[in-house]
């Protein structure tokens, strides 16, 4: 896993439930067991603490142990620094124990002072995740002092040898890290204790996922994305309009391309609206819809396009020459189902529900979750892209991991909420996520608005209330 997974992890982790001081707990708890098991019991331990969570965890491992060890905790900084709740928490129990020494050192020069020799075992918690450059005063003269002991006790550090990845670091025999080794972490030895993450976060798309996809947004004026909608058709003009509406809150610009019968009936200001000739889009309109696909940075294709033949045509022949990441959605699933061909090379989510699915792929997701899901990566591997299989479980893969989302609810089967979910998904597309994180989100924030939508309305709403929750949605997320 990559350190980003573990940002992602631990705020979908507490949005579970899985509070920052159970993992605390279990993290300092697993550092104690493994120096037990290894090493034995009845040591003389000196665990050496930092202000920050690593610290933190530093003081849960001293409690473990003092159980049956002498245990001495060095705290190295001022306590008043100590940041985190958690940290804290564990810093006042640790406070009122009698069969725990505690030494406060804020001095670099007492600190190079100091003899450690007697001690068994020195556990690290000076520096973890956190750290930020090479270590400063007063924990680089700890770092050099644990330094000194090398080979001769035993040098356990917690999460990261502390200086970790600058080159003034503890040599350790090896670090304790958490549950899912980071592929990031090289030049030293590794230990992994589980600290109680539920196996759901390899899988459950949560607000950790949102947040990462959402932070695109804003880092650069002006950028903040460019969408195309093409849809419509004599049937339909709603369905295009709510993919547009929805992704509106999440881009700077939507440029909406409809057949010219069916853009009349839209009057909103905050699209740009292209009509093109004619009640249905035929192939002559692909290389004027080319070139307003080339001025943005995604397109979403299929709300209420319409079944006719030279739609097909045309839906087919655009996809053929478009360069841009697209969301393929409702009936243009039917025409890309009759050549699978037209996605070679392309960057693309498909956004079948189960019937749409089997009409691409001839099979019907059927069975338990893990079930559906290895259909859905095969089928996504089979065609090189990215599927979103809606459902009451929505499934995504990009051919090599899935993931899910149970955000949502009944009352969302009400018509367009596809075409919401369209929208958003080729937003998170157009502010340059890759496209499973752009479904997968996708799916979590439309589920999201859907309940905020129905904690006020009840089970009665349409897809235009959900599609007009998108901003609230973003803000709560962006809170959590
Ligand atoms: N989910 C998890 O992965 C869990 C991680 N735990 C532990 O938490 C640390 C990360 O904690 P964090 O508070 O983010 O950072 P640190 O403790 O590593 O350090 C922050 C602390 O240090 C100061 N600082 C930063 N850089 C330097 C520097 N170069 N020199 C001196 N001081 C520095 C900064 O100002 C802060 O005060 C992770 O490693 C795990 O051990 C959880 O407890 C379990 C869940
Ligand atoms: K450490």
């Amino acid at each position: 896993m990559r350190i980003e997974d573990v940002y992602i992890w631990d705020i979908n982790a507490k949005w579970l439930g899985v509070s920052p001081f159970q993992l605390m707990e279990n993290a300092g708890a697993g550092v104690a067991k493994i120096i037990e098991e290894k090493f034995g019991k009845g040591l003389k331990i000196a665990v050496f603490s930092g202000t920050g969570n690593n610290g933190g965890d530093g003081f849960v491992t001293a409690r473990h142990l003092s159980f049956d060890n002498d245990v001495t905790l060095f705290m190295i900084g001022d306590e008043t620094k100590i940041r985190s709740d958690e940290a804290k928490h564990n810093w006042e129990i640790l406070k009122k124990l009698d069969f725990v020494k505690i030494k406060v050192l804020k001095d670099s020069s007492y600190i190079k002072s100091l003899d450690l020799s007697g001690f068994d075992v020195i556990v690290d918690a000076l520096l973890g995740a956190g750290t930020k450059g090479e270590p400063r005063e007063p924990i680089r003269s700890a770092i050099e002092k644990i330094n000194e002991y090398a080979g001769k006790a035993k040098i356990v550090s917690v999460d990261l040898p502390s200086g970790y990845p600058s080159n003034v670091r503890v040599k350790c025999d090896f670090a304790v890290t958490f549950q899912w080794d980071k592929e990031e972490y090289e030049g030293f030895e590794r230990v992994i204790a589980k600290i109680g993450y539920p196996k759901e976060l390899y899988h459950l798309v949560g607000p950790g996922d949102a947040k990462f996809a959402l932070k695109k947004k804003g880092e650069h004026k002006g950028q903040n994305g460019k969408l195309l909608v093409i849809g419509g058709s004599e049937d339909y003009f709603g369905a295009p309009y709510l993919a547009a509406k929805a992704a509106s809150y999440l881009v700077d610009l939507v440029y909406l391309a409809m057949p010219e019968y069916s853009a009349r009936r839209i009057n909103d200001p905050n699209l740009i609206l292209r009509p093109f000739d004619g009640k249905n889009f035929r192939k002559e309109d692909v290389e004027d819809i080319l070139t307003l696909a080339e001025g943005v940075d995604a397109v979403v294709i299929g709300p209420g396009i319409g079944t006719k033949p030279e739609t097909k045509e045309f839906i087919l022949e655009f996809l053929r020459w478009c360069e841009k990441p697209v969301v393929i959605d409702a009936d243009a699933l039917k025409a890309v189902a009759e050549d699978l061909d037209v996605l070679k090379g392309k960057k693309f989510v498909l956004t079948p529900h189960a019937g749409e699915f089997r009409i691409l792929f001839g099979e019907k997701p059927e069975g338990s979750l893990e079930e559906k899901a290895k259909l859905v990566m095969e089928k996504a591997n089979a065609v090189g892209g990215t599927i979103l299989l809606k459902g009451v479980y929505d499934i995504t893969s990009d051919g090599k991991i899935w993931k899910y989302n149970k955000t949502g609810n009944r009352g969302m089967t009400t018509g367009g909420t596809g075409d919401v979910l369209a929208g958003i998904v080729g937003a998170l597309l157009a502010l340059g996520n890759e496209p499973l994180r752009a479904a997968s989100v996708g799916a979590f924030l439309n589920g999201i608005a859907g309940n905020m939508v129905k904690d006020e309305m009840g089970e009665n709403f349409t897809a235009l209330d959900v599609a007009k929750k998108v901003p609230f949605v973003i803000k709560r997320v962006l809170e959590f």
